[in-house]
Formats: C-alpha cells, sequence, structure tokens
C-alpha cells in the first residue's frame, strides 16, 4: 500500500443537520494526503457544511468523520490543528489597527496558546508563511493598506504559519477582480505543488479551478459525484444537479446562471 492512498479525512455515511433541515446526507468521502481537490455544488448544497464538518465545528448526527484517523469530537483535539483554514473574506476596515505580520502571528497562537508570548522561532514561522506568498515586503504594513488580493496572500499566509498538513479554503475568489482571482487560485496551486498540502477548495468557479484540481467532489446534500474533472463535469450530471441554471457553450465553459442571486 503506497502512502498516498493513506486517507486523512475520511467521511464515512455522515450526516450533518442544522433543526429540522439536513445539510448533508449520508457522505462517504476519503481524502487522500497531497490532493488537491475542489469543492462545487449549488446554493445551499453543503459545501460550507463541509468546511464546518471538516473543522470539527460540527459533529455528525450519523454516521463518521475521522480526521488524521481520529474521531476529533473536541474542536481543540490537537488533530484539527493541522488543517489552515482561510475563511470566507469579509471586508477589512481600512483603518483597523493590525500590521500584516501581526495578521499571520495569529496563525500561531493555536500553537501557543492564547497568553503564551510567541517566540523568534514563531515570528520566523511567520515570515516564512508571508515568504511563500510573496508577501515578505509588506509585514510592517497595516492590513487595511493592501489590496484585496494582498489580504487574501496575507490570509493564506496566516493559514500556513499553522504549519497545516490540509489546506481548507472557502470561495478565496469571492469580491476579487479576474486577474486577481487567477494570480491567487495560481498561488494555491503553488503551494500544493511545492509544500505538499492537501488542498480542499470549495468554489462556485468551476471554469477557473477545472484544469487544477486532481478530483473535484460535486455536492447536492448528497455526494452527487466525485472523480476527475473530465469525468464530474458531464452535461447530463451538471444537468441533473444546477437544472435549467447551466449552461455550456460550446468552447466548454460551463455557466452557472443565478449563483448567489440570493446573498
Ligand atoms: N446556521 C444554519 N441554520 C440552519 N440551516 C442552515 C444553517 N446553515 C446552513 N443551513 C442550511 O443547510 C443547507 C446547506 O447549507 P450550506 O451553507 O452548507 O450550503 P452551501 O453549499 O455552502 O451554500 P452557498 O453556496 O449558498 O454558500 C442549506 O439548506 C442551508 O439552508
Amino acid at each position: 500500500m503506497s502512502l498516498r492512498s493513506q486517507a486523512i479525512i475520511r467521511f464515512d455515511h455522515a450526516t450533518f443537520q442544522f433543526p429540522g433541515v439536513v445539510a448533508l446526507e449520508d457522505v462517504s468521502l476519503d481524502i487522500h494526503e497531497g490532493e488537491f481537490i475542489g469543492v462545487i455544488g449549488p446554493n445551499g448544497s453543503g459545501k460550507t457544511t463541509l468546511c464546518r464538518a471538516v473543522l470539527g465545528l460540527m459533529p455528525p448526527t450519523s454516521g463518521h468523520l475521522r480526521i488524521f484517523d481520529c474521531a476529533c469530537d473536541k474542536l481543540r483535539c490537537h488533530h484539527r490543528a493541522r488543517i489552515g483554514y482561510l475563511p470566507q473574506k469579509g471586508v477589512v476596515d481600512r483603518h483597523f489597527p493590525v500590521t500584516v505580520l501581526e495578521t499571520v502571528m495569529m496563525g500561531r497562537y493555536g500553537a501557543l496558546g492564547l497568553f503564551a508570548r510567541p517566540t523568534k522561532r514563531d515570528r520566523d514561522i511567520a515570515v516564512e508563511a508571508l515568504a511563500h506568498v510573496g508577501m515578505e515586503g509588506h509585514r510592517n504594513t497595516g492590513l487595511g493598506q493592501l489590496s484585496g488580493g494582498q489580504q487574501q496572500r496575507v490570509f493564506i499566509a496566516r493559514a500556513l504559519a499553522q504549519q497545516p498538513k490540509v489546506l481548507l479554503l472557502d470561495e478565496p475568489t469571492t469580491g476579487l477582480d479576474i486577474p486577481t482571482q487567477h494570480s491567487v487560485i495560481d498561488l494555491v496551486q503553488k503551494l500544493h505543488n511545492e509544500l505538499g498540502l492537501t488542498v480542499l477548495l470549495i468554489t462556485h468557479d468551476i471554469n477557473m479551478i477545472r484544469s487544477r484540481v486532481d478530483r473535484l467532489v460535486l455536492l447536492k446534500t448528497r455526494l452527487f459525484a466525485s472523480g476527475p474533472p473530465a469525468e464530474v463535469l458531464k452535461p447530463d450530471i451538471l444537468r441533473l444537479v444546477y437544472g435549467k441554471d447551466v449552461v455550456i457553450t460550446a468552447h466548454d465553459t460551463i455557466l452557472v446562471e443565478d449563483y448567489h442571486h440570493h446573498h
């Protein structure tokens, strides 16, 4: 058995519910070390729930979820600390008084405990994380002074400062212009290749990631399809999941109408 066949995240017939709502049902999914996985699906299909589950914020109501072969029913389980997380982007106040390096140092707090003083080693790890995202020259800049794309790089560095095995990104390109969206995804791909990170990337932008990921996971409350992009992105599968909202152009670009209009 090769190392690669070791599943580091394993959903086994796992169901996740909010009161009165099944958010994800009977999901069985093995995520292997070193995979680059894109998670797609329509509005309300359970993408964020999958993310919350992996972070330990939502235990399964039936079935099992194991992270690094641990059931991790405590949020503070050290296995969960090996998962670097980029939340959906909020708006950063231009005057919020925090520097780039201070932001990245927050990624060390899980390892430090909240009241321990960071050491030189913590600082070195944070600076190295900034170098990985090409922002080491901005360490003393105010976070609010940066462009949206630069802020995303800093938040990715904060996740890297955790020295994670897995990088979990929830809609990392939302609110960015198209060239910046590409540069953020390029960076994620580079980190995957160079650091050997396992990547779980949640996105609605199928075209942006289809040529980059090893595997697509298509959700619609259930795990509807999982496999290489060419196998998942078949017109009949897409029509079943997205219905009349999906248009596939002559150039094979996939357009999903109405995405996020409810937000
Ligand atoms: N806090 C909550 N309380 C109750 N129901 C919720 C809550 N959060 C999500 N849900 C429901 O769970 C289901 C899955 O939602 P989830 O947010 O995981 O989907 P999503 O694919 O991330 O959606 P989107 O693309 O719109 O962000 C939906 O039916 C949603 O209405």
